[in-house]
């Protein structure tokens, strides 16, 4: 510990020096013949220097700078005054009459007698003083320092303490490892030690004693191993009480023997407090474990139960596709759908009518999961119940345009009167193809546009997209288009899954990689063709999530030797 104050040489600086010694008495909780030295240097050699060091013209600071480090005081005084080396300054004369006295002399003899060591020195070339008094307390003086030795006889300390021997402790060292056996009890007389144990092979910290604490006094009592370890956490000094010295201080004074017994019942008693509250805690904590791992069985049970819900939906979406394509003479159909959740929003669809010509459908509807699935449901039925009712009008055995027309706009002006509060729609490619004469009539309802490829793969058409989905405009109409497909030629219908399948680079298949892959196995058939491109999109999105629903419905017409 170190301090400075610098004060101006004159009639002021004494007070003000004063109160820096009664505040470092106070924070550095120095025994009183300590601060009573420092008082005496500062009205002894502090006034000598204010009084004699300078005339009026000359006058400079004072420079007090004290350390007290391990039970020693040291004090330096600087000034640049008149040079005056106490140490050469005659003895008073302690029989003269008090006025015969030389002045200052009788102070300045207390200062030398009380000091340790006091040394003086003068550099002529700076004209610097600088007297340097130091004071080492021997063990006595640290004993009755101490609160804890206040109230044992004098004549026990003054007996015992030239016996005992003070041990110094760098920060980290152990004084003593739990389960040794303990032969003495220490008093810390500066520096800070922790008493620590140990659970579940970590360190915990159960106290920090300082100065004037006394520690492994347990051991002493009982005749039991240490109960913890002790270790410094500063440069400590400590001194050691063996067993019988302890016992001659307990006996010598009730009042240690209280002292030490309040101790050691407050530590049961914090110990005791520690426990319940370290009880409590853990009992809010498990409480708050069961808690939570209810709440996660309940979520488990309901997750579960919804897994296997879905599980029951997707088989009943998968119901709902056929099973059976139609394989007319001279053409083959496949069709592929999966979806990126349980259950999804694609589907594909073929309708037989009475008359031999084939529904086809390629739909999305949007939103995924459950909602966009009851869309598909919806969906579906009503396109497979109004075109099997158009199919039975008189009508329509020749009017194919009139048909997708009714089946679409019926369906379309269902779901927006019943459903428009859903905000669903559909898109959706339908073509009624003939199978005897390759006629293809199709409407598109905001779907993407299938493609019509030639037998060298290359794609010679890409089919209207049509208007808004179904489900937007109550009225809405759906222009009928037309177009032949000829033999060897196939038709392609998707969904955006297909070309907007993502890898994990965020890049799109796209619709430049589906007319290769469509032009590269050109000469497949269509069930080979469906396999070739949904696996060319899986090895492009080379494990990346499936983002949305993958459909795809491949129409081929067989080239005539093989028709
Ligand atoms: N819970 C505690 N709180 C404070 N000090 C303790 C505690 N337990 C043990 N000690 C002290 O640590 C010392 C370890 O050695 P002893 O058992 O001899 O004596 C012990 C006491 O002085």
């Amino acid at each position: 510990m170190q301090r400075h104050i610098s004060v101006f040489a004159d009639w002021n600086a004494i007070p003000t020096l004063l109160a820096f010694s009664d505040e470092l008495e106070a924070d550095w909780r120095m025994p009183a013949d300590y601060g009573y030295l420092l008082r005496m240097v500062i009205e002894e050699v502090a006034t000598n220097i204010v009084k004699y060091g300078y005339h009026d013209h000359n006058r400079d600071q004072i420079h007090l700078s004290c350390t007290y480090d391990q039970g020693v005081l040291t004090i330096t005084i600087r000034d640049r005054g008149q040079p005056f080396d106490p140490l050469t300054a005659p003895p008073p004369d302690l029989h003269a009459a008090a006025d015969q006295r030389a002045l200052g002399g009788l102070g300045i003899f207390f200062v030398r007698e009380y000091a340790d060591t006091l040394t003086y020195h003068h550099d002529p070339d700076s004209g610097w003083n600088e007297l340097t008094v130091t004071k080492t307390m021997t063990m006595l003086d640290r004993l009755r320092s101490l609160p804890l030795f206040q109230a044992v006889p004098e004549a026990v300390l003054s007996a015992l303490a030239p016996r005992l021997a003070e041990c110094r402790l760098a920060p980290g060292e152990v004084l003593f490892h739990q389960g040794d056996t303990g032969h003495e009890c220490y008093v810390v007389l500066s520096g800070a030690v922790e008493v620590i144990t140990f659970v579940n092979g970590a360190e915990l910290r159960l106290e920090v004693f300082h100065s004037g604490q006394i520690i492994g006094e347990m051991s002493l009592i009982d005749h039991s191993p240490r109960s913890a370890t002790v270790r410094a956490i500063e440069p400590s000094r400590l001194v050691a009480l063996n067993e019988q010295v302890f016992a001659t201080l307990i006996g010598s004074s009730p009042a240690l023997a209280m002292h030490m017994l309040r101790s050691i019942v407050s530590r049961v008693r914090n110990t005791n407090q520690r426990m319940i509250h370290d009880l409590e805690r853990k009992n809010a904590e498990l409480l708050t474990a069961y808690q939570q791992l209810q709440a996660a069985q309940a979520e488990l049970i309901r997750y579960n139960r919804l897994e296997e819900e879905l599980d029951v939906a997707r088989r009943i979406q998968q119901s709902f596709l056929p099973r059976v394509l139609p394989q007319p003479p001279g053409w083959r159909i496949a069709a592929f759908s999966r979806g990126a959740q349980a259950v999804g929003g694609d589907f594909f669809d073929t309708i037989p009518l009475p008359d031999g010509r084939i529904g086809l459908i390629v739909a999305d509807a949007c939103g995924k999961s459950v909602t966009a699935a009851l869309f598909v449901a919806l969906s579906r039925s009503l396109l497979r119940a109004t075109s099997q009712a158009a199919a039975n009008l008189p009508h329509s055995t020749d009017n194919g345009a009139a048909l997708l027309q009714h089946t679409i706009g019926l369906t379309n002006d269902y779901i927006c009167r019943e459903h428009g509060e859903a905000n669903m729609f559909v898109t959706l490619f339908y073509g009624l193809l003939d199978p005897t004469t390759g006629r293809l009539l199709y409407a598109n309802a905001g779907h993407n546009p299938p493609l019509r490829v030639n037998h060298d793969g290359t794609v010679v058409e890409e089919l209207s997209e049509g208007v808004l989905p179904i489900g937007i405009v109550v009225g809405q109409t759906y222009e009928v288009r037309e177009l032949y497909i000829a033999h060897g030629e196939k038709l392609v219908a998707f969904s955006d899954g297909i070309t907007e399948a993502m890898n994990s680079s965020g890049e799109l298949f796209g619709d430049e990689r589906l007319h290769h892959v469509l032009q590269a196995h050109a000469t497949q058939t269509a069930n080979d063709l469906v396999i070739t491109v949904v696996a060319a999109v899986d090895a492009f999105a080379a494990g990346a999530p499936q983002a949305d629903d993958i459909t795809l419905l491949v129409v081929e017409r067989l080239p005539t030797e093989q028709a």
